[in-house]
């Protein structure tokens, strides 16, 4: 299980920590007036360039890279590195599984390290989406019972549309019981935690956690109770690590078993079967006792049952459960771990809009916790859960980055590493610090370079573009889980896997 969960926490790596920005500037656009950001509007004063960087030699090169990648560099300091080394943003290389094992896959790419090249990987007029959401390398189809699923289609596809559509209705019948499921669950969530607390002096809390995750959202997204079914309450949770473990092996750093990783881990891709009896179970479950959602994709977006079944098990499982099991340790850890009086700023917003435990906290209530909001972006942003987005060139055509001109030709790679692009010194101002006040007042105008959903925080999901279809769920839920610790708790200490001791509120 503590493999698992390391593997997931790890999936799509989690924050970057050494230093320089992916530009420097000394006059931040955040300083400047903004606009939203476009990949069209592009200045003519700049200068074409050739895209810098090699694929190197068949075979040697991206070996050569991956073991960069994985093993000798590690994800931030492979695209770091080689930014800093070609001076530009906008770079040729490789990025793994390869060679042996992986003849198939493709690991050439252009990488995209800085916010405003970042972009076009929005632009659906000039980018497909088709079978890249983790590269050119596609897991098989078998983890989803034969079956592409929303995140793989491309907007071109018809069944994309369709898709989407079922995942925003899954969301908004889900928010009728949102904000209780997700309070309701968390409750427990802290009561664990104390529990923990008051026999052991800590609580490991990462099993606990993911439990109030897949609990809240197995209510909400397909309307059942898992405490229904003992078999699910108990192991849904660690099926879906290992079921997102499988599937993601082969692109995940871990650097932990050097150089065993390389042998055992990133050599092959793993079969379905190793998980098949409990996805098999889970699908049953969804079966029985999600039929209301099951009937609405079948009736209302002409999807067929094993179809609705798959789909809802990939947002429930990868999707949600996933993202958030990668985000809610981040951000626990920030807050949890900080020493700056953020805590105390924090409870004095949340006491003073909401009172105490006893008012119930609403999505609504959020409206007046600048703070609580701005906390959960400024995470986000440092932290983006989903590391890197690829995209592939649907036509010929010109990418502009802070500085210069690129072409780019019909069918390559883009793939951006979102963490560089969000510490954009010509973007954010300090872009490597946690600014927890970043996005209040007229910090809010940043919000259109937020990136972490595949699109502007600004931007809003629909069939023609491939942004999170939860983009606000996510982080209101974040603002919610903080409003409540703090009216619970006066203060709470600990890091992104224990806590250490929490202070009730007074
Ligand atoms: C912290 C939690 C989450 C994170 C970090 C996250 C992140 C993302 C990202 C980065 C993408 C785009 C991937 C790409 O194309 O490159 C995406 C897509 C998607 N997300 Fe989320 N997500 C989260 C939660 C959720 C939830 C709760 C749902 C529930 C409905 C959801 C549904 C989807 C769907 C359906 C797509 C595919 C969109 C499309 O194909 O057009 N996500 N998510």
């Amino acid at each position: 299980m503590a493999m698992a969960t390391m593997m997931i926490s790890r999936m799509m790596s989690l924050s970057p920590s050494s230093s320089s920005p992916a530009s420097s500037s000394s006059t931040p656009l955040a300083s400047q007036s903004l606009s939203a950001p476009s990949s069209r509007s592009s200045p003519t004063n700049l200068p074409l360039r050739t895209i810098p960087g090699t694929h190197g030699w068949p075979l040697v090169g991206p070996i050569s890279d991956r073991l960069d990648y994985f093993w000798f560099q590690g994800q931030d300091t492979f695209f770091r590195s080689r930014m800093e080394k070609h001076k530009s943003t906008v770079f040729r290389t490789n990025v793994p599984p390869s060679f042996p094992f992986f003849l198939r896959v493709n690991p050439n790419v252009i990488a995209i390290v800085d916010c405003k090249s970042f972009a076009h990987l929005f632009d659906m007029e000039i980018v497909e989406k088709k079978d890249v959401l983790v590269g050119d390398f596609m897991p098989s189809v078998n983890f989803t019972g034969n079956s592409r699923v929303c995140a793989y289609l491309d907007t071109s596809e018809p069944k994309h549309a369709q898709l989407k559509n079922f995942a925003m209705d899954i969301l908004k019948r889900g928010s009728k019981v949102w904000v209780t499921e997700l309070i309701g669950n968390l409750d427990k969530f802290f009561d664990t935690i104390e529990s923990d607390i008051s026999k052991n002096g800590s609580s490991t809390y990462l099993s606990h956690l993911q439990k109030f995750i897949f609990n809240f959202l197995c209510k909400s997204l397909v309307g059942a109770d898992p405490a229904v079914d003992a078999d699910i309450a108990n192991s849904a949770t660690f099926t879906l690590d290992i079921w997102l473990a499988l599937q993601l092996l082969p692109t995940t750093p871990i650097r932990v078993i050097q150089p065993l990783e390389e042998i055992f881990l990133h050599s092959y891709t793993y079969p379905f079967a190793l998980v098949s009896g409990g996805y098999q179970k889970l699908y049953n479950f969804v079966e029985q006792h999600g039929k209301d959602v099951v009937q609405r994709g079948e009736k209302e977006f002409g999807l067929s049952k094993s179809d609705s079944i798959h789909n809802l098990l990939f947002v429930l499982g990868f999707n949600a459960y996933g993202g958030f099991s990668i985000f809610l340790p981040t951000l626990l850890a920030k807050i949890a771990s900080d020493k700056t009086g953020l805590q105390a700023r924090l409870r004095e917003e949340v006491r003073k809009t909401s009172g105490s435990t006893a008012t119930r906290l609403s999505f609504d209530s959020l409206k007046d916790m600048e703070l609580v909001n701005s906390v959960v972006y400024e995470t986000l942003r440092l932290n983006p859960p989903v590391a890197l987005q690829y995209a592939r060139a649907r036509k010929d055509f010109q990418l502009t980055s802070h500085d210069s001109i690129f072409n780019i030709e019909k069918g390559e790679l883009l793939c951006g590493y979102q963490p560089l692009a969000m510490r954009d010194g010509k973007i954010f101002d300090d872009p490597e610090t946690f600014k927890p006040d970043r996005f209040v007042g007229n910090g809010k105008d940043l919000l259109s370079y937020l990136f972490w959903s595949n699109g502007p925080q600004t931007g809003s999901p629909s069939e023609s573009n491939k942004q999170c279809a939860a983009k606000d769920y996510v982080t209101q839920s974040a603002s919610l889980i903080l409003a409540r610790m703090f009216q619970r708790y006066d203060s709470i200490s600990g890091d992104s896997s224990k806590i250490t001791a929490i202070e009730k509120a007074k």
